[in-house]
């Protein structure tokens, strides 16, 4: 196994910022969060169009930091609504290119990750990869029947977090992940909590198209007899129904933004509304853990809170509150994804994995583009 140095750019681009760092093997050389809030992002029609304006976000960044591009060995992002795929870091290609810009399985955030990598690392004659993206799939055969004959529940999630969090833990109880059975709840723009059974995440709600938690901007589940009105109101395109799901539901369609940290502010300073909003946002978190733990069956070694949202003190002993009958819980706010990318990244420049190569046609019956 080789000894050598590398030099990693890494990409995190999610709902509400873009995280980029560069890393020396596993060292952070430098670190940066750049938040997009609602009002800049709104006028893009789709995550595709936010392409130049996130790539430029980055360059600039990169420049004013007087980073030096020509000596970064690899560029690895966090990508994106694929095809469901097994976890790993993956190099990317054209299929998985062609997949991200049309949003294969809808439209996240994370699909702006591996084009803007792949343009990045083109211009310097290098690879580019992801690792873990939201479309890991290990969901158990019963957590797929939905009731509705005709659509299967799927698998999007915080993949990267939740794994390289759950790693965290098991390291501070001297454990393996996969001898473990935890509940992770990632609390960022979307919130997905995951039932990880030894290792395999096998229940886990779709954060993105409307199931689980409302988060700072999905609306997560809502009473589907009252959606169907909606869209079939005939006041309303596809995108737009889809756009308030997705970016406009959850704290910004109630409150108008999507920054808890101003909520927090508008609740001290007495604003009823916002407490009752954030409360029910705290009290659907807890409610999805109730409910991962039965998923395991009550067998839980520990709860883990991550996240930007777990930045936030109140909410955090708020849900506490009501789970910690279940199992300890540990907080881990922020995330590490950046750390994991490169560690993804790492481990194929020095040879201890072969990257995973995305794959075209592979059989699989949760194409959601053809489904919506
Ligand atoms: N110090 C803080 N206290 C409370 N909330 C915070 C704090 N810092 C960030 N947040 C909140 O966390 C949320 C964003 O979390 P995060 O940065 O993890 O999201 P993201 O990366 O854009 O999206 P996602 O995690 O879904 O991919 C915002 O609502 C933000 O206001
Ligand atoms: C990562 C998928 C969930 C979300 O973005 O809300």
């Amino acid at each position: 196994m080789s000894q050598s140095m590398y030099r990693i750019l890494v990409i995190n681009p999610g709902s509400t910022s873009t995280k980029i760092g560069v890393f020396h093997n596993e060292v952070p050389l430098f670190e940066e969060t750049i938040r997009h809030n609602q009002e800049e992002l709104a006028p893009f029609e789709t995550i595709n169009d936010q392409y130049d304006f996130r790539k430029q976000k980055i360059v600039e960044l990169l420049h004013r930091e007087g980073i030096n591009l020509s000596k970064i060995d690899a560029v690895c992002a966090r990508g994106g609504l694929l095809r469901p795929i097994e976890g790993g870091t993956y190099t990317v290609n054209d299929a998985m290119l062609e997949d991200l810009k049309v949003g294969y399985a809808g439209q996240h955030a994370s699909n702006l990750g591996g084009i803007i990598a792949h343009h990045i690392a083109q211009s310097l004659n290098i690879k580019a990869y992801i690792v873990d993206p939201v479309v890991v799939d290990e969901l158990s055969d019963l957590a797929r029947v939905s009731g509705l004959p005709g659509i299967e529940r799927t698998s999007i999630f915080h993949a990267l977090n939740q794994k390289a969090v759950a790693r965290r833990y098991a390291k501070t109880v001297h454990k393996k992940y996969e001898d473990l059975n935890l509940i992770i709840a990632h609390m960022g723009g979307g919130i997905t909590v995951g039932a990880h059974n030894h290792g395999k995440v096998v229940d886990v709600n779709n954060g993105l198209h409307g199931d689980g938690p409302f988060s700072p901007e999905r609306a997560g589940t809502v009473p589907a007899g009252d959606l169907v009105r909606i869209c079939f109101s005939g006041e309303y395109y596809r995108e737009e129904v889809m756009k308030m799901l997705i970016g406009q539901g959850g704290l910004y369609g109630h409150l108008g933004t999507n920054d808890a940290v101003k909520v927090t502010e508008m609740i001290r300073q007495g604003n009823e509304k916002a407490r009752l909003i954030f409360e029910a946002m705290s009290y659907g978190v807890a409610k999805e853990i109730g409910s991962a733990s039965t998923v395991l069956k009550g067998k839980v070694d520990a709860i883990l809170l991550t996240g930007g949202l777990a930045y936030g003190k109140e909410l955090v002993a708020d849900i506490t509150e009501r789970i910690s009958w279940i199992a300890d819980v540990s907080v881990y706010p922020g995330e590490n994804e950046l750390q994991a990318l490169t560690e993804g990244a790492l481990r194929v420049l020095r040879g201890e994995e072969r990257a995973k190569k995305y794959p075209k046609e592979i059989e699989v019956n949760t194409n959601f583009s053809k489904r919506r």
